[in-house]
């Protein structure tokens, strides 16, 4: 079953007479799974304040869900009797309560013109090499994940190498080392090298994480600028087996939030000063995060089943599985965007 998507609400979201959003759905944060507190005793503890349609994970951190209601009456109760104060029912704990929108899948499939090429998004640092590899190296790629053991987050499936990526705080523990690269990705990393346009600081080329992502048709990813205090400036990215929209979004004020980036609920700044745009990504090909792509744009997968990509209709296929090549970085980022970088960020 396809789970409804949710956002938060922004300040243009239709509202009530009193400004809150008129919303049946609540976020609710400290509370899920992964604090022993399953969805049925979350659905129990708040249908004393009426009917409960249903509890979602509101990401794949297992700490953060959304409670749909039947009605927002019932949503606002809930809300004043519950938020920031201890709850008996969910083992004392205090949860962190904000309304949540329920999108409308009309709303998800904004139109956004996909291009083919990377050079006419016109996005400094961003570059799109089709056939990176060949269909015999595809299909090694694949069968060499596919021996290794899956981790299975809430809609897709994960493997990282060489440092572990933490979904909680969108980081990884540098004192963690899991090891080299695994030797099949060794062919990936030499091509690598030859990459066209590669006029970085070679610290950043000495790829050393690799994130294996595995998304069944109408998966996606929401929008996130990879931390820049993980990660040093090139971002490597192969699509295997599947092809998928990327869609770029650069918001004219926006600064960096942990919370913005860990959660499916798809956090949506006013996205009236945001501009979009978007690349057909096919399989075997290789996109290259850097400078401004990878400092200052969101990128993101849609979740829709089906694209259009100019004139044509193209169904995503049972599965992408992509590669997700990166250099953890040791040492605060000075990027030139301060105001998207939490190395850079003032509090
Ligand atoms: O699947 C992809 O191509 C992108 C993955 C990604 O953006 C990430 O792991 O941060
Ligand atoms: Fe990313």
């Amino acid at each position: 079953m396809v789970q409804p998507r949710f956002v938060r609400p922004t300040p243009s979201s239709p509202s009530s007479g009193a400004g809150e959003p008129n919303s049946s759905n609540l976020y609710a944060a400290n509370c899920g799974p992964a604090v022993g507190l399953s969805h049925d005793a979350i659905a129990a503890a708040f249908c004393a304040f009426g009917e409960v349609n249903g509890v979602y994970p509101a990401d794949e951190s297992g700490v953060r869900v959304i409670v749909s209601f039947a009605d927002p009456f019932s949503a606002k109760s809930a809300l004043e009797a519950l938020s920031g104060r201890p709850c008996p029912d969910l083992g004392g704990r205090t949860l962190h309560i904000r309304y949540s929108l329920l999108q409308l899948p009309s709303q998800v499939n904004e139109c956004v013109p996909v291009s083919l090429s990377s050079s006419d998004l016109n996005i400094p640092g961003l570059f799109l090499l089709p056939d990176f590899v060949n269909a015999e190296e595809e299909k090694q790629l694949l069968a060499a994940v596919d021996t290794q053991p899956w981790i299975g987050l809430a809609k897709r499936r994960v493997q990282h190498y060489g440092y572990e990526f933490c979904y909680g705080t969108r980081n990884v523990d540098t004192k963690n080392h899991l090891g080299e690269l695994p030797p099949f990705v060794s062919p990936v990393l030499e091509r690598i090298s030859l990459f066209p346009n590669l006029d970085y600081d070679p610290a950043s080329l000495k790829l050393d994480q690799l994130t294996v992502n595995e998304y069944p048709s109408g998966v996606g990813l929401s929008p996130h600028i990879d931390t820049h205090s993980a990660f040093e400036d090139c971002i490597f990215s192969l699509s295997l087996a599947g092809p998928c929209i990327m869609e770029f979004r650069r918001y004219s004020a926006s600064t960096w939030k942990v919370a913005s980036t860990t959660t499916d609920e798809e956090e949506k700044p006013d996205t009236s000063t945001c501009i979009k745009k978007a690349l057909y990504l096919p399989p075997r090909s290789m996109l290259l995060l850097s400078g401004e792509a990878r400092y200052a744009w969101n990128h993101y997968i849609p979740h829709h089943k089906i694209d259009k990509v100019k004139d044509k209709v193209i169904r995503r296929s049972p599965r992408r599985v992509s590669f997700t090549l990166r250099k953890v970085r040791n040492h605060p980022c000075r990027c030139e965007f301060p105001q998207y970088c939490d190395s850079q960020q003032q509090t």
